[in-house]
């Protein structure tokens, strides 16, 4: 039996990993690690919506060689903007042609959480996995009693590595649950006669407890696999050789998803340079940030209107002589033709300011022909009724989030728009820092999202949180400037993964 294989030559691996490394050594780098990393691979795969592990593998023993091409860091990369939920990094050599570097290079470049998959046998196992920068480890119940699991799942939990547990039948699920597993894989594939049988994982699905991580492992190809273990309750896949024979992952991975039946606004913050202009006309956010409060991207009134004015021009040129009807002769022809052809819709300006006063924001705000002021002060409720008797341009409120209550608290609010970001104690947004979405699960308003969003977690943001619009700032800067081709980059993700 193949297993059996496997994890004979596992032992002799382990053996001779020993006499390089010694174990002592090994478990010193591994406690002498941060062990409160808050389990962040159990965080991934507890996201709204349905999670993808995605995996890195060359070669298995049922398929032989899946990848002749194998450039291991870009798939991962590939997977991560993707939307993947979490990786999946083989290390066995033998069998599956994996090699601890991938999981080394891979888990120090993406920001999702990596998983060690390999059979492991030898507590020394666990600590290389945690050395390498893995966040959770595979443990199969195939391979291990229960005693043994325990004792893995509980030394892998007090390093802060979270445990998958693998089954692939009745008993070996109790034996997943005997354990203590937090997170329970069930895979489609018998590892004994490689058969495979999507059925299986959605058959064992009504042992396990709700409170338990449930995966379905293997085999899986098509968005109605996918849709049958939505259907039946399971929220997360692992998957190898269907992502690893596609040539674009993120077109895969969105199509496995199914339409998002709608696309997010996206605003692109921050324009502070003519340069920049091009691309974003290229682009076409639904919105372009300028910002006046003290920053680095500040911009002055007089530059303001120069990019607004260039913004206009520069729309106007592009898109009209293409779009618009040859007999859009008149102004009120080329209004109507506008308010019939929502695609055609402008590129709408939003200010950025800080406690500035009332009568400031309007007459800047008229004199830059801006269509919308975001708040990201101190502002009150009392200060955006004020400010909305006094202009027609809309009013947006940021608020930083903490907690849901945060959010929650602008529930009624009159502001047209709300934009979540970040918290931060000394400074008022553009940080670049990710919060926590989860506090948004149960907001039930319009926002827009900000705050660290760039390509590499836009697929998620979209899924996951779901919001009206999406503003971007830092993530398409390289170096504090405006970076054109991470402008297309970013534009072209929300275009292929949101429809
Ligand atoms: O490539 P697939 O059929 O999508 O399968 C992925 C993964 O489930 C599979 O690689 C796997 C599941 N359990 C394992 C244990 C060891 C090695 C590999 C595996």
């Amino acid at each position: 039996m193949i297993l059996d294989k496997i994890v004979e030559a596992t032992k002799i691996r382990v053996a001779q990993e020993k006499e390089v490394e010694m174990p002592k050594a090994v478990k010193a780098a591994a406690l002498a690690l941060p062990s409160d990393t808050g389990f962040p691979f159990e965080v991934a795969l507890r996201q709204q919506d349905f999670n993808f592990i995605c995996e890195v593998k060359k070669a298995s023993p049922s398929k032989g060689i899946i990848a002749e091409h194998f450039p291991y860091l870009d798939i991962a990369k590939e997977y991560e903007v993707a939307g993947a939920a979490a990786i999946s990094v083989l290390t066995e050599p033998d069998f599956f042609k994996g090699d601890k570097k991938y999981l080394q290079e891979i888990a120090s470049t993406v920001k999702i959480p990596v998983l060690r998959k390999d059979f492991i046998i030898d507590e020394y196992q666990i600590y290389q996995a945690k050395v390498w920068g893995a966040s959770a480890i595979l443990l199969i119940c195939a391979c291990l009693d229960v005693p043994t699991l325990t004792k893995f799942r509980e030394l892998a939990d007090s390093l802060g590595l979270s445990s998958l547990v693998e089954a692939h039948d009745e008993k070996e699920v109790q034996m997943a649950i005997d354990c203590g597993a937090r997170i329970i894989g069930v895979n489609n594939r018998n590892l004994k006669d490689f058969t495979v049988d999507v059925q299986n994982s959605v058959r064992l699905r009504n042992l396990v407890q709700d409170d338990v991580i449930f995966v379905s492992e293997s085999g899986l190809e098509t968005p109605e696999d996918i849709q049958v273990l939505r259907d039946n309750n399971i929220g997360v896949a692992l998957m190898g050789e269907t992502f690893m024979r596609s040539p674009n992952k993120v077109e895969k991975l969105a199509y496995l998803y199914g339409p998002t039946y709608y696309t997010p606004k996206v605003k692109m913050c921050g324009i502070s340079k003519v340069d920049t202009i091009p691309a974003v006309v290229e682009a076409k956010p639904n919105y372009m940030g300028l910002v006046f409060a003290p920053s680095k991207r500040q911009v002055t009134v007089d530059q303001a209107k120069t990019l607004v004015e260039e913004l206009h021009k520069q729309y106007a040129k592009t898109y009209s002589a293409v779009e618009a009807p040859m007999n859009a002769g008149t102004a009120q022809d080329s209004k109507e033709f506008v308010q019939e052809n929502p695609n055609f819709e402008s590129i709408k300006t939003v200010g950025v300011f800080v406690n500035e006063t009332v009568d400031n924001l309007v007459a800047i705000a008229n004199e830059v022909n801006l269509d919308a002021v975001q708040l990201h002060g101190d502002e009150d409720e009392a200060f955006i009724q004020a400010l909305k008797e006094k202009t027609d341009v809309e009013v947006w409120k940021a608020v930083q989030i903490r907690s849901a209550a945060d959010a929650e608290a602008w529930i009624d609010s009159s502001a047209d728009m709300l934009l979540f970001d970040a918290y931060h104690k000394d400074e008022r947004g553009g940080t670049g820092e990710v919060f926590d979405w989860s506090c948004l699960d149960e907001f039930e308003r319009p926002f827009m999202l900000a705050g660290g969003i760039d390509s590499t977690n836009v697929a998620r943001a979209i899924r996951t949180v779901r919001p009206y619009g999406i503003d971007i700032s830092s993530g398409i800067e390289t170096d504090g400037v405006k970076d054109d081709e991470k402008i297309k980059a970013f534009t072209n993700i929300v275009r292929t993964i949101a429809h």
